[in-house]
């Protein structure tokens, strides 16, 4: 635009130039004497004329060239007026020459019109603003100001003096941009990279990195650091009985409960899913990480009221301390991690410090579940039997598959503590489907060599059930086993079929067509959540040993309990059995509480596929399982 304008000066200045040349080359050639000019030659000139014309057309190139210096200048103006920032230039009195509309009312609302006026006085009170005009007066140079506040927006701000010929200043061109999204934006990106969004707390990046500026401040004070891992105990089944977002809710109440009962300067973060860490810095003595271990246990412990329902939780406290249980963050954080396990194994809702032993525990565990890689296919793993009979027929049922290994150097490990290791590593499918696979064959071949039809029950755990194809292996399994489905029985446990419950319905309803039948495990221990099994399509409810357990101690409130299922039990139409029986006033009372069938020491331990064959051989329907007197 500008270069047009230039171009059309030149032009201008060019052509005046010729015509002046051309006047005085005619007025070269005109004698000076009047009387020698004659009619032809004045014709020939006439200056007037030239100079006339002459200034007709300088006055049209004027006229057009103003016009078009107009046109520049408005264009200009509205190219000033749609930059995204706000730009105002100052002469060398600091009187504004120039602005645009977004400097109007960004920079000066309250100003009607700011042409001309001091800049000193309009921006007086805003210090940054001020400062940066007084420094590029003295320094003479670009300045550059990042986020500053003016009339409650953040800014960034570039002042530039603009110098004449003589290098004074003549100009100073000030440019805002305005930061303020861009700035929100930056802090929600940090806010997300370093703050768990569910709660609000540190996250795991920003915990390590506070942990290690932590650790240098505490060397050089000569203090411990503690770091406290906590697990929720039993979270799990929050979130699967009463959905993921009372679980959410219950993540919140915690997080509120855990800062509540710590100093500013102490750290509480979530590391994701129901696992908190607490850092404490300024530690003296172990004693009193071990007072405020106890004091957020007890603040886990108290009712959650979350909607119309009170929730119970608890938590596991791992601690490490630096420098005696480690020196680098991450063996800090492994250590309090392996500690939070041993209080989880230890009954829970309690809390324990890292001792260098539990490592050594830590690595058993790892050299087991190593070796439960290879059990399968070396032929480690065996099923016992462990007979179930009958109040009505007083005799042998149906039998419990059991799974024990047999360790080529440990000797035989309980499932209890190989089970869990299957379960963390997927082996449990494997190895789930193997005994599947294992308890019909038994099973089939019972019948095949024609001793007594038995009801073969078989525990699945949560992983292998959820497997898609679940279904398809028991049904396969049937098949290549030739077992009557009548005579499989598979166990679940309540937490299995709340999880999903339409899927569940649906796994459990093909089980149910293929005519297998379906018992509810260590029924009580869970969440009960009663109104749901009225839903699944099943047969048998199994009452948790423990509760068995505690009507011998005539403890608690088991014998109500005990009561209850088995009443709930008998108005879905369900059978009822009851696991861990070992004495004979258990089995007086569940017999006058109406229990159906019977599992447990007081009639045999688990046995051996051969001893239970020897069994079912000598024709045992009598005395050793006989319940005689109640006929
Ligand atoms: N997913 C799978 N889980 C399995 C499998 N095999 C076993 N298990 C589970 O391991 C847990 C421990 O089992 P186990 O050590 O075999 O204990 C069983 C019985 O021996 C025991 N029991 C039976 N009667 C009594 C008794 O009178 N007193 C007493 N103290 N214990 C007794 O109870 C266990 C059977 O429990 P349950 O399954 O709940 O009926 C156990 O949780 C097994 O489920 C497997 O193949 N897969």
């Amino acid at each position: 635009m500008q270069d047009r304008a230039t171009d059309r000066s030149q032009e201008l200045i060019g052509y005046i130039r010729a015509k002046t040349n051309r006047l005085l080359e005619v007025m070269g050639t005109v004698p000076l004497n009047p009387e020698e000019l004659d009619d032809a030659t004045l014709l020939a000139v006439d200056p007037i004329g030239i100079v006339t014309d002459s200034f007709e057309q300088v006055l049209e190139h004027l006229q057009k060239t103003n016009s078009e210096l107009a046109a520049t200048r408005d264009e200009l103006q509205a190219i000033f007026d749609s930059a995204g920032g706000a730009i105002v230039v100052v002469d060398e009195k600091m009187e504004v020459v120039a602005c645009n509309s977004y400097s109007q009312w960004a920079l000066f609302a309250g100003e009607r019109n700011v042409m001309g006026k001091n800049l000193r006085s309009l921006i007086c009170g805003h210090d940054q603003e001020e400062c940066i005009l007084e420094q590029i007066l003295t320094t003479q140079r670009r300045v550059e100001q990042n986020d500053f506040l003016h009339d409650g927006r953040h800014y960034h701000l570039v002042g530039t003096p603009l110098k004449n010929h003589d290098g004074a200043i003549s100009r100073v061109v000030l440019l805002y941009t305005d930061i303020t999204e861009r700035r929100a934006a930056a802090e929600e990106i940090e806010r997300l990279a370093f703050f768990d969004s569910l709660t609000g707390l540190p996250n795991r990046v920003l915990l390590k990195d506070r942990l290690a500026q932590l650790l240098t401040r505490a060397g050089r004070y000569n203090e411990m650091v503690a770091i406290l891992f906590i697990d929720l105990d039993r979270f799990k089944e929050v979130n699967d009985t009463l959905g993921h977002g009372t679980g959410d809710q219950l993540l919140q109440v915690v997080s509120e409960r855990l800062t509540a009962c710590l100093r500013s300067c102490d750290t509480v973060a979530r590391l994701g899913g129901d696992e908190f860490v607490v850092l404490l810095p300024g530690i003296t003595e172990r004693d009193c990480v071990g007072d405020i271990a106890a004091k957020l246990l007890q603040s886990l412990c108290k009712p959650v009221q979350l909607d119309a329902r009170e929730v119970f939780t608890s938590g596991s406290i791992g601690i490490s301390l630096w420098p005696i249980d480690g020196d680098s963050v991450s063996t800090l954080f492994k250590n309090a991690d392996t500690a939070m396990y041993h209080a989880k194994e230890q009954g829970r809702n309690t809390y324990r410090f890292y001792t260098p032993q539990m490592h050594a525990t830590s690595m058993e565990q790892l050299t087991l579940s190593n070796d439960l890689r290879y059990a399968l296919e070396r032929g480690e793993l065996h099923l016992c039997y462990q007979p179930q009979v009958s109040f009505e027929t007083g005799g042998l049922i149906g039998v419990e598959a059991l799974l024990r290994w047999i360790h080529p150097k440990l000797g035989m490990i309980p499932p209890d503590r190989f089970i869990p290791l299957a379960e963390d590593t997927g082996l449990i499918v494997p190895i789930g489907t193997w005994v599947l696979h294992e308890a019909c064959r038994q099973a089939m071949m019972w019948v095949a060599q024609g001793l007594p039809s038995l009801r073969v029950a078989v525990n699945i755990s949560a992983k292998q059930f959820r497997e898609s194809d679940f279904s398809d292996t028991v049904k396969a399994v049937l098949q290549t086993t030739g077992l009557a489905p009548n005579l499989l029985e598979l166990e679940l446990t309540e937490g299995m079929l709340i999880e999903n419950v339409t899927q569940t319905k649906l796994t459990l309803q093909s089980l149910k067509d293929m005519g297998v039948t379906l018992a509810i495990d260590d029924f009580g221990t869970g969440y009960s959540s009663l109104s749901y099994l009225k839903h699944f399509p099943l047969d048998r409810l199994k009452i948790d040993k423990s509760f068995v357990k505690e009507i011998a101690e005539k403890s608690g409130d088991a014998a109500a309990i005990v009561e209850a299922v088995v009443a709930l039990g008998h108005s879905l139409k369900l059978t009822v059995i009851a696991e861990g029986v070992e004495q004979q006033d258990q089995v007086d009372f569940l017999h006058n509480r109406k229990c159906d069938e019977l599992q447990g020491y007081f009639f045999s331990r688990p046995l051996t596929p051969q001893a239970l064959e020897e069994l079912l051989r000598k024709g045992v329907n009598g005395p050793e399982f006989c319940l005689y007197r109640y006929q």
